[in-house]
């Protein structure tokens, strides 16, 4: 029977035989509530036997075959300690029947107080109920759905994957449905439980509801009828089960209804309900029924002549499938012969002739007579793994269940192997079940295709391929949509290769909460440590080996400190400001190690003392002192100069024994060389008589010598020198200005007009190294030993012979004309640099700093002006 396209159907699922009387009583339970909708129920057929199938068939309008949707990562299971639902995802087939408009999904352990047909009236595409464990999920015992290969793709993409936080459906569908479920009342699922009961709630809304569901391992048909005897709020609701079962199934005739016919099967698997008549056969053992399902001691079932017609319609369906959690195989054969052992009456000599093959997979065919084996081929793909597994060591129950499970499969197996012996009957099934026909319709008999969206089904090939004309038994039974390539020609209406291809779908997360980590995160592991290598003594640093001459007669270091420095010049030491104001040599050694006559000089640390010269131990040479080359170019020029400016008043370049500090002038002597930055002593400055005024020395300096009254208070009162003008009538540029005219010109008339040469003859202002303008971008470059040209070579200063000679020799005794300049700003130090600027070189257009003393008249001026 097919299902008109749209229809609104009640669906359920039954993976097992055990949950028969939960599907049977679920589907009377909403017939008899005169629900106007048609029942179906999927059923994994590898794991349903064909009594079952028929049982279903007395009750659901259609029996839809589906594949089993194991999850392969089952751990979330055990968690729940459910690993007998490793196959709930199943469910997810639902989505796939889209020939139905509408299902209300509604678990095998659910009964109906009445039929919820309004349900199928919710608009949205999914609703479902609180889930009592955990409210903000939804319980997936009942749903309503629009099935839709949409949803159904993105939920088989999860399931092969095993995304599922408890390893089930719920666990999946709460995760795909997370935020566009429609959420039903609770009284559409409502879950009793024996633990814990919100009574008032229960009595209160008791009126109200519509359907019960049996959560948990324990189910009413496996608990005993006499579990609901009490009159606790669950009780009733268990109650609430054995009404409709027993409106079905109760055998013995009670007050309200005579004893009736009822399949034994379904009271197989109710505890309490089984009574199989004694002797049967004649020896048929009566044993206690099940305890449960999940564990109770499966017995043969007494072969009744239901059970014995069921069983004929099963030669064609005959199959049993291994749990997953099957023992491995030698305790598998050890528990079937211990079976065999307490039941004689079924032992089977096929079985004996033909020994289990080693997955137990026997298919029977009619026209062979005989079980065969169909191993590879009735093992879905993905449970071959699995299948030898034990399962994990706190499972052992459920191992032991499973077994159960198992042996009843094979003990009917082996009751219809013996029915089927004595039996060479080939006429279709008498009770052929009556399916949504398209879905099993077989095209050449080889193969068993389904329509899109159904599974391929044994029933199929018992109902029409012809027996004769099936070959390879293998390549018929294909209850499983696995295709076997190898023997096989593709399903004619098979899909493209890739529509096979996995499917991976990735949502981007729209959960807009922001990320909250957890309040304490676990501590850091106390064991990782780096263990620092211990530290090994640095091998002693051994001096390279020479290799240049030089090194091996290297001259020993002879950097002085000041605080060692040797009592050379006490007197000195206050007067030798300026290190680029003159060479100071110390020693010739220190001067051939240049390196260290860079060293910076120390500041005095002791504030108060007076003031020790920072300069002392500065060198007062140049680099090019000790380059013969250059002193022989020097005492070349000032030869020269002295043979072209022999004259009256012209000054004659330091000797040897000019000395910036007395103490030096021995040294000096003893070096007998000129020296472009020596400066001329007293003796050969000639004195000029004119000067501005007394210039006024810092008391810094001191009082070194006698009468000029320097650093003395009453210098400063000293009174104005004769016709000399007042210093602030003392216009400096215009002085300096007249008197380079004077001196060009003057100069320019006695050499008779050569104006080319004249700066180069005549230059006692820096002329002997010609002032040249230094490269660009080099300008404030300075060697340390860096000498102003201009005060190398400057000029006496006219001086007035006395006082005026004493105060200036003191300042030149510094060996820098600039301190002159300096000086007659009194606040100024001469520890500032030096160099401040073209100088005197003014003759050159040069600016030059406006609030400087002018320099004071060279030699040649002096003769200009005295000329
Ligand atoms: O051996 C089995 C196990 C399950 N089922 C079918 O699968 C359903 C779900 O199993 P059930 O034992 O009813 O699970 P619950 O105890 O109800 O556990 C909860 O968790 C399950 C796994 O997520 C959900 O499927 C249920 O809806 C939810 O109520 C059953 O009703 C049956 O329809 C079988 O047919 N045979
Ligand atoms: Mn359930």
């Amino acid at each position: 029977m097919a299902a008109p396209e749209g229809e609104d159907v009640y669906a359920s699922l039954l993976l097992t035989d055990a949950y028969l009387p939960g599907a049977l009583v679920l589907a009377h339970s909403l017939r008899d509530a005169g629900t106007t909708k048609k029942l179906a129920i999927l059923v994994t057929l590898d794991t349903i036997s064909a009594e079952v199938v028929t049982q279903l068939k007395a009750v659901y309008d259609y029996v839809i075959p589906v594949g089993r949707i194991r999850n392969e990562k089952p751990a979330n299971l055990y968690l729940m300690n459910r690993p007998d639902l490793h196959s709930a995802f199943t469910k997810v087939n639902l989505w796939k029947q889209t020939q139905f408009r509408k299902i209300v999904y509604l678990d095998a352990d659910v009964v109906a107080y009445r039929a919820p047909d309004e349900l199928f009236d919710i608009p949205h595409a999914f609703s479902a109920a609180p889930d009592i464990g955990w409210p903000d999920l939804f319980n997936t015992g009942v749903m309503v759905l629009t099935p839709n290969m949409g949803d159904y793709y993105a939920l088989m993409a999860m399931a092969e994957r095993g995304i599922s936080f408890d390893g089930a459906d719920q666990g999946l569908l709460n995760m795909h449905f997370k935020h566009t479920y429609h959420r039903l009342s609770f009284t559409y699922n409502v879950t009793p439980s024996a633990h814990y009961q919100y009574v008032p709630a229960f009595r209160h809304f008791q009126s109200s509801i519509n359907m019960v569901h049996f959560i948990g391992s324990e189910k009413p048909w496996t608990q005993g009828r006499d579990k609901s005897i009490g009159s606790s709020p669950f009780d009733e609701i268990v109650g609430r089960w054995w009404a409709v079962y027993d409106r079905h199934y109760r055998r013995e005739p009670t007050p309200s209804q005579p004893a009736q016919a009822v399949p034994e099967l379904v009271q197989y698997f109710v505890k309490g309900e089984y009574h199989p008549p004694a002797n049967y056969f004649g020896s048929a053992p009566t044993r206690t029924p099940a305890t449960s399902v999940h564990g109770q001691h499966y017995q043969n079932p007494t072969p009744s002549a239901p059970l014995q017609f069921q069983h004929q319609h099963h030669q064609q369906l005959d199959f049993y499938y291994h749990m997953p959690s099957e023992p491995p195989q030698n305790q598998h054969h050890a528990q079937h012969h211990t079976s065999h052992a307490s039941h004689d009456v079924y032992h089977d000599p096929h079985r004996d002739a033909h020994p289990p093959a080693p997955s137990h997979h026997y298919v029977h065919h009619d026209q062979h007579h005989e079980p065969q084996r169909h191993e590879e081929h009735r093992e879905p793909p993905h449970h071959q793994d699995q299948h030898h597994e034990p399962p994990p060591p706190h499972h052992q129950d459920q191992y032991r269940e499973t077994q159960h499970h198992d042996q009843y499969h094979e003990q009917h197996h082996h009751h219809h192997e013996q029915s089927h012996s004595g039996s060479s009957d080939q006429t279709p099934p008498e009770h052929a079940i009556s399916l949504p026909s398209e879905s099993f319709r077989s095209e050449d008999g080889n193969h068993t295709e389904a329509r899109e969206g159904q599974e391929p089904t044994h029933q199929q090939w018992a109902s029409h391929s012809p027996p004769q004309e099936h070959k390879p038994e293998r390549a018929v039974i294909s209850d499983v949509p696995s295709w076997d390539a190898q023997r096989q020609p593709p399903p004619t209406d098979s899909k493209p290769e890739a529509h096979n291809f996995p499917q991976t779908h990735y949502e981007m997360s729209s959960d807009p909460a922001p990320f909250v980590p957890p309040e304490r995160y676990p501590s850091p592991p106390k064991n990782m440590w780096y263990e620092v290598p211990k530290e090994r003594p640095a091998p002693p640093r051994q001096k390279p080996n020479p290799i240049f001459p030089w090194e091996a007669s290297q001259p020993r270091a002879s950097r002085v400190f000041l605080q060692h420095e040797e009592p050379t010049s006490p007197d000195t030491t206050g007067k030798e400001g300026d290190a680029s104001a003159g060479s100071h040599p110390q020693s010739a050694d220190e001067s051939s190690s240049p390196v260290e006559q860079k060293s910076e000089p120390e500041t005095p640390t002791t504030p108060g003392n007076p003031p020790s010269d920072p300069w002392s131990s500065f060198t007062r040479t140049n680099a090019w002192d000790d380059v013969p080359q250059i002193s022989r170019y020097v005492d070349a020029i000032q030869k020269h100069r002295r043979t072209r400016s022999q004259g009256p008043g012209l000054i004659e370049l330091p000797t040897p024994g000019l000395g910036l500090g007395r103490g030096q002038e021995s040294s000096w002597g003893r070096r007998g060389g000129s020296r472009v930055t020596d400066f001329p002593s007293e003796d050969d400055r000639p004195s000029l008589p004119v000067t501005p005024a007394p210039i006024r020395r810092p008391k810094f300096w001191g009082g070194g010598a006698p009468g000029i009254g320097l650093g003395d208070d009453e210098s400063e009162k000293l009174p104005a020198a004769e016709g000399v003008p007042a210093q602030s009538d003392w216009d400096p540029v215009a002085q300096l200005q007249k008197l380079a005219k004077q001196q060009s010109d003057l100069l320019l008339q006695k050499l008779g007009g050569s104006g080319s040469l004249g700066q180069e003859v005549i230059g006692t202002e820096g002329r002997e190294i010609p002032s040249r303008s230094l490269p660009f971008g080099s300008e404030n470059a300075r060697s340390p030993t860096y000498v102003a040209p201009s005060s190398t070579v400057l000029s006496p200063k006219p001086v007035k012979p006395d006082a005026a000679t004493s105060s200036v020799r003191n300042i030149m005794s510094t060996g820098h004309d600039e301190t002159v300049e300096h000086s007659a700003r009194p606040t100024i130090t001469v520890t500032e640099p030096s160099y401040r600027g073209p100088g005197v070189s003014f003759d050159k257009g040069e600016d030059y700093p406006t609030y400087e003393t002018p320099a004071l008249p060279t030699e040649e001026e002096k003769d200009v002006l005295e000329t």
